[in-house]
């Protein structure tokens, strides 16, 4: 049995506490799947790599209201799949290489790891079960898709983000399960490169989590791409005779949908069963995630937790957040740092892209909060008129006294950039008048649809 100063369990974002400030501590990094974790290998990274080219496919068969004759003549789907994993494939590799044998004090321990008391851990593999011991442990074990409880599901073939994107061709038909980010950005991928997509979400809008007029306006384009059935569940799913991918679904509203490939995207579930936690006396909420204080210590003394194990905003720069923090509290126990659940942005890379931090407007109403609604349309800018756009927005929601930003929400092209100066001036704490005047934007840059919402806010002087 080997002894540890520190294990760390999950090589996504638990890989990056480590670096050259533990020099001198005997570390051990376990993992059980590949090596690196969602966002590089199954999340992330290869799915924006997939969502840029389906934007240019996508645009090329749209630019007919600006004069300009492209089409779509079709996406080489292998070439881009072997051109994306061929990048991200090898970053895994030696990564794992450079854990395994690269550094003298740290150990890569492959296998499932389980708690046996809260300085013990298991690690079962095909070759047997490793014991270590630790003084301080991090859990950083992810989440996973959540398989919901269709009627048939177990017997037919189906995808969820984690094996969709290695499949060998565009499936003619996708059908999508869930109504959220994966189904967003996946039905945007899938369409561009020549499938009809149906989404089947149990919700009445997509992006049901965002402001709603963004969700309903997202909702009114996806449908007009997809189609689109809300407040619809599969009741039952079957193999299609004939085909080894295809499925068909019966729907609650009596309908049925034949579909090549079956992407179910309901959600993701953290990964904090079967890690034996009950024997380390790590608490759980009652959603399964771990509960940990602002300095990412559970409620264990020496065991620590960060990212979709442990918080609901499921996102790498949230992740990677809480492993810095938890690296200066490994490194400075007495001056511990605290994580930023505050201020956290996110963005959904669909087309339209959506991006959004802080209260949505109805946020602000349930919970009785005094605030004022900046907005402006693109087609209000100039930038909008070279784009001929028509559906996009930018809409900020401040105090109305003392103009700090509560919350911003864009629907349109470069969302998730456009979104940066607000989420700069929301987590630095800039009044929504000195953003909008204290700097120069350039002009007609796409950013003068934000300076516009801002600008538009009814602030009293
Ligand atoms: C399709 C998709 C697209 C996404 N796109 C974005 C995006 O654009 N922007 C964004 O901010 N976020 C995005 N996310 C979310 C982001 O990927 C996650 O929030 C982030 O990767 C979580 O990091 P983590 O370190 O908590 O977990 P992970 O990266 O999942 O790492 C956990 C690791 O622990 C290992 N493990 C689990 N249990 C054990 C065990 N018992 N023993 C040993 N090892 C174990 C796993 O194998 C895994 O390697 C996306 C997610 C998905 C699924
Ligand atoms: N760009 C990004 O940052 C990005 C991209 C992808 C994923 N992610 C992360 O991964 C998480 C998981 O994404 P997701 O899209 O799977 O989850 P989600 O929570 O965003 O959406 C789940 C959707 O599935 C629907 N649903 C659930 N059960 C259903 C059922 N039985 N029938 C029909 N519809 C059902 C829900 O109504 C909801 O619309 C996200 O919350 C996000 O944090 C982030």
């Amino acid at each position: 049995m080997t002894h540890y100063d520190l294990a760390v369990i999950g090589t996504g974002s638990g890989n990056t506490i480590v670096d050259e400030s533990f020099d001198g501590w005997k570390v051990a990094i376990v993992e059980k799947g590949v090596f690196g974790g969602t966002c590089l290998n199954r999340g992330c990274i290869p799915t924006k790599m997939f969502v840029y080219p389906a934007d240019l496919a996508y645009d090329a068969g749209h630019s007919a209201p600006l004069g300009v004759d492209t089409s779509f003549e079709g996406a080489r789907w292998r070439e881009i799949r072997d051109r994306i994993f061929g990048r991200i494939d090898p970053i895994s590799a030696s990564g794992r290489e450079w854990r395994a044998t690269g550094l003298p004090d740290v150990s890569l321990v492959e296998g499932h790891a389980r708690f046996i008391d809260p300085h013990t851990l298991d690690v079962a593999s095909d070759t047997g079960v490793e014991t270590i011991t630790a003084e301080q442990v991090v859990i950083a074990t992810g989440s996973r898709p959540t398989l919901p409880d269709v009627p048939g599901l177990d017997d037919v073939p189906f995808h969820t983000s984690d094996t969709v994107m290695r499949i060998d061709d565009v499936p003619p038909r996708v059908l999508v399960l869930g109504g959220g980010f994966v189904a967003a950005e996946f039905a945007h991928v899938f369409s561009s490169f020549g499938s009809a997509v149906t989404i089947v979400n149990r919700s009445s809008l997509m992006l049901r989590a965002e402001d709603q007029e963004v969700a309903e306006r997202f909702t009114e384009i996806a449908r007009a791409r997809w189609d689109v059935r809300l407040r619809t569940t599969i009741t039952k799913v079957e193999r299609l005779d004939g085909s080894e991918t295809g499925v068909r679904a019966q729907l609650d509203d009596g309908t049925t949908v034949e579909a090549d490939l079956l992407l179910v995207a309901a959600g993701r579930r953290s990964n904090s069963d079967d890690l034996g936690l009950q024997q380390a006396g790590v608490a759980v909420d009652e959603t399964g995630l771990v509960v940990v204080d602002d300095h990412q210590r559970t409620n264990v003394k020496g065991i620590w937790a960060l990212g979709d194990v442990s918080n609901r905003f499921q996102l790498k720069h949230v992740s990677n957040n809480e492993a810095r923090v938890i690296r200066h509290n490994l490194l400075h126990p007495t001056d511990l740092a605290s994580s930023d659940h505050v201020h956290v942005p996110s963005a959904v890379f669909s087309h339209p892209q959506v991006a959004s931090i802080g209260l949505t407007e109805e946020d602000a109403r349930e919970r009785g909060v005094d605030v004022v609604v900046g907005r402006r349309d693109y087609s209000g800018t100039a930038y909008g008129w070279a784009m001929e756009d028509e559906t996009s927005f930018a809409k900020v929601l401040a105090d109305p006294h003392s103009g700090l930003l509560l919350g911003a929400h864009i629907i349109g092209p470069q969302a998730s950039n456009l979104i940066q100066p607000l989420v700069m001036a929301m987590s630095l704490g800039i009044p929504a008048h000195e953003v909008a005047r204290g700097q120069y934007w350039i002009h007609p840059a796409m950013t003068e649809v934000v300076e516009n919402a801002l600008l538009a806010l009814p602030l009293t002087p």
